[in-house]
């Protein structure tokens, strides 16, 4: 059985620098979550902590309670795909897979060798000498076939082709579909994991400022649109993430739940607007 991952009270300090302020949250079992953040905002610091590749100044991680640092058992449910190379400068693809087998057991070989014919990769390359698109390729193979519950993706798009990313997303679902797992997508390409993702960490300004299914978010951004008077009355009370003009329509980004008793006047038109949207008006300082 499967069991919650927690994040309890985490903070992580360099020197004079807070990189993570107490953050609190849970991983639940069998579920795809987005962690996006701008850049710098601490998403590699926590998954690296969340992975037991760095300590934390304080706070825990802890997996159906238990605390994860110096419990092998519990560190082997959780496995990191991240930029940095860990690998041996001689190991080849088809190694890391060995690798990965000695170290979680039970490695899917039959996806992963699927999966290199896919990506278009021979197992015997050594892992140095690929381009940074085929190491990414080869690195998500091993995190697609790896036997944990829990699965870190740091950036696991770098560098793939338009062609690639479609392969990887499909095959990610394929793979959760017949064993759910965990996995957590750190990126930068918020338009392509929309499609993807069950739940939503943003993180931002050393907090986790959302912390939400999808969907319950989706539904509560609107795009209010029309004649300025109107759509200032219309949103007067709600949570205006921003707002702009365009000759004379104006357009208020709204992030909360519409009061069904509001009456919308015939010029003003509601549409609802995408998660990257969100994520640039929550996060880029402005008018809140
Ligand atoms: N070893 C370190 N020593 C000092 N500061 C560090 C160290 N590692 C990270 N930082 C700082 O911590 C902050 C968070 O970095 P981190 O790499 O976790 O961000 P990120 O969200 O992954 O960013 P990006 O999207 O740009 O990859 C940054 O301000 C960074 O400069």
């Amino acid at each position: 059985m499967m069991e919650q991952l927690t994040v309890k009270n985490l903070v992580k300090k360099y020197r004079h620098t807070m990189v993570l302020d107490n953050i609190s949250f849970n991983l639940e079992p069998a579920k795809i979550y987005g962690l996006l953040g701008r850049n710098g905002a601490g998403k590699t610091t926590l998954l690296n902590i969340m992975s037991s590749r760095i300590f934390p100044t304080s706070g825990e991680v802890r997996i159906g309670g238990e605390d994860i640092n110096n419990d092998d058992d519990l560190l082997s449910k959780i496995f990191l795909m991240s930029e940095a190379n860990l690998y041996p400068r001689e190991m080849n693809i088809h190694q890391t897979f060995d690798l990965a087998d000695a170290a979680y057991g039970n490695f899917n070989y039959d996806l992963a060798n699927r999966l290199l014919t896919a990506f278009e990769l021979d197992g015997k390359s050594k892992v140095t000498n690929l381009s940074t698109g085929q190491r990414t390729a080869s690195k998500l193979i091993v995190a697609l076939a790896v036997n944990a519950s829990y699965i870190l993706l740091d950036e696991p798009i770098l560098g793939l082709d338009a062609n690639h990313r479609e392969l990887f997303y499909q095959e990610l679902v394929k793979t959760y579909q017949e064993k759910p797992r965990t996995f957590v997508l750190s990126t930068h390409l918020i338009e392509e994991i929309q499609q993807l993702v069950e739940h939503v960490l943003v993180l931002d300004r050393q907090k986790i400022l959302l912390n939400d299914d999808l969907d319950t978010i989706l539904a509560k951004a609107y795009a209010i649109s029309g004649p300025a008077q109107l759509v200032d009355d219309y949103v007067t009370g709600l949570k205006v993430l921003k707002s702009e003009m365009l000759g004379n329509i104006k357009t208020a980004y709204v992030f909360d739940k519409l009061d069904d008793q509001r009456a919308i006047p015939d010029q003003v038109k509601i549409n609802h607007y995408d998660l990257q949207h969100l994520f640039i008006y929550l996060t880029d300082g402005g008018e809140k």
